[in-house]
């Protein structure tokens, strides 16, 4: 099936997507979920390539591996654990069973925990010791800092509760900026770590904890953790009803649906975090049933299927036109890379083609007047996936938002068009050039077009939107990974570096010598050494 699809790809690989359209391509290259739209039709794919396409999904059993998933089997098979952060928005879609037992009934317990606790610190009935909670710190990392933040930036608009910050970085300048601001009386510190080994996450802890001290009598009585791990969070001091824990089956980079979500809960209230539930399950059930054809996160998978293992680009950008939504290009490289970065397949061999793409990108307009010179005219194809609201939360500004679509639009349609030598030779007449001076001026202004892009379209960013947003990219992640036939729930890349940090912190510190090390680290160890590290 890989064969057929290069050897498809070679045969129209040389022709315009624009060349594709016809009355009906905009419509049968596009698919809807409620009022959510996708359009796929600015690529060059064509009912040939997608009937391979699917064929090739169909092969790799993906409809199998979706129901082992939702059913709760062990498919994280090097960690021999379920994949079950779907359970986590199953509000009310019966049971889920792991081993046997149904889970359901402790996700309902944990998320009704979750519920009176926000509550209480947004109503002042949970208080510090000096009054309401006006701040909120969550000290996590990865997939229990990228998850929250995006979502409390993205909905913004619906925050009425205390302000919430993220401190994640092991620099100590992360989290000195963010207490800078806040009042300890007044602060509920979240320390978020499934694990509660993680070292940023835990020296971080230390010093909210330090710092809390100064001024709180009772500092333990203004923290609250969410983890796997209720000996760890024990044993930090931290009593067992302000922790909020979960199971192993929800990875780190899936669990903002849960616990690790209850910062955002607390800034947007319950009520709304739900429809974020509702959301992300709306995602589930189209999943689940939606024919290939118009199943949005298979579709979206394929289209990341045939740009990156067919096509050869190697990134992917995720251009949201919608500011708010800043930090998913961020959270969608942990979930896409960390999920999808992997060298072996399941039965450990060595994958025999390229794994998943490198993924980058900012907010549309930014990004225009920084990096879309090289989309527009650079030697690389790079896949655009842009996301755009059809409104904003500013109702007196909505001029400004209609140049915000507009802008959407026509990047899109430019990347897709581009411009050509005539176009650019005419160009350059008017302005009176001609001859060589006219050549050469015009060749600097032709764009070569056919550059493939998406648009996930949607009304607003509210909660429910993001909801079905973030399950969008889940469920794409996992069709990606099946069709590769790699496990996209563990994460042993990560481990090397972690453990030479260890090593290496003794001797930063100067109590052991660098002599094991290769030249290069040695020198850098005593460069930063000479220089006060
Ligand atoms: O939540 P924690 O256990 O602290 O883990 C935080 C993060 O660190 C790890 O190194 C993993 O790469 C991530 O998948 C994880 O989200």
């Amino acid at each position: 099936m890989w064969d057929a699809l290069r050897a498809h790809h070679e045969a129209v690989k040389d022709r315009p997507i624009l060349s594709l359209f016809d009355a009906s391509r905009a419509k049968e290259f596009s698919v809807r979920l409620g009022d959510m739209l996708l359009d796929y039709s600015k690529t060059n794919l064509d009912d040939e390539g997608r009937r391979l396409l699917i064929d090739l999904l169909e092969q790799a059993e993906v409809a199998r591996k979706r129901d082992a998933m939702f059913a709760g089997k062990p498919i994280n098979e090097t960690e021999g654990r379920a994949v079950l952060h779907t359970a986590l928005r199953n509000l009310d879609g019966g049971p889920v069973l792991v081993d046997g037992q149904d889970v359901m009934p402790g996700v309902h317990r944990t998320l009704e925990r979750m519920r009176v606790f926000a509550s209480a610190v947004r109503d002042g009935r949970e208080a510090g010791q000096g009054g309401r909670y006006t701040d909120v710190v969550n000290i996590g990392i990865g997939g229990s800092d990228l998850g929250p933040k995006m979502g409390a930036i993205a909905l913004a608009p619906y925050a009425d509760g205390p302000r919430i910050h993220f401190v994640s970085n092991v620099d100590p300048a992360d989290i000195a900026d963010v207490l800078r601001a806040c009042d300890p009386t007044t602060t509920l510190v979240i320390v978020a770590s499934k694990t509660f080994t993680t070292q940023e996450t835990m020296a971080n802890a230390q010093t909210a904890k330090a710092w809390m001290s100064e001024t709180v009598r009772d500092p333990a009585a203004q923290f609250a953790a969410l983890s796997t791990a209720s000996d760890k969070t024990a044993a930090f001091g931290i009593a067992p009803d302000r922790v909020f824990g979960f199971e192993d089956w929800v990875g780190g980079r899936y669990s903002m649906w849960g616990p690790i979500g209850l910062s955002l809960m607390i800034a947007i209230g319950p009520e709304a975090f739900r429809a974020f539930l509702r959301g992300g399950q709306a995602m589930d059930l189209h999943f689940r049933t939606a024919d290939w054809h118009e199943n949005m996160p298979a579709l979206l998978a394929l289209v990341g299927i045939w740009h990156n293992q067919i096509c050869g680009h190697a990134t992917r950008a995720v251009l949201p036109y919608d500011n708010r939504l800043m930090r998913l290009p961020a959270y969608l490289q942990q979930l896409e890379m960390e999920s999808n970065g992997k060298g072996v397949t399941m039965d450990g061999k060595p994958l025999q083609i390229e794994s998943g793409p490198i993924v980058w990108g900012e907010p549309g307009t930014n990004g225009q007047h920084a990096f879309y010179q090289l989309i527009h005219q650079g030697t690389r194809v790079v896949p655009c996936e842009f996301l755009v609201a059809a409104r904003g939360h500013e109702d007196d500004l909505h001029h400004q938002h209609q140049l915000l679509v507009a802008n959407a639009l026509a990047q899109s349609e430019a990347l897709m068009r581009g411009r050509t030598m005539e176009e650019a030779r005419e160009i350059m007449a008017k302005r009176g050039l001609s001859g060589e001076e006219l050549e050469r001026q015009a060749a600097h202004r032709v764009f070569p077009g056919s550059r493939p892009s998406t648009t996930l379209a949607y009304p607003q960013l509210d909660p429910f939107s993001l909801g079905q947003i973030v399950a969008l990219y889940e469920h794409r992640v996992f069709v990606e990974g099946a069709i590769l036939g790699i496990n996209s729930y563990d994460q042993w890349g990560v481990e090397l570096g972690k453990e030479l940090a260890g090593a290496l912190a003794p001797m930063v510190q100067g109590q052991q010598g660098t002599e094991s090390k290769d030249a290069s680290t040695a020198g850098l160890v005593a460069f930063l050494r000479s220089h006060g590290a």
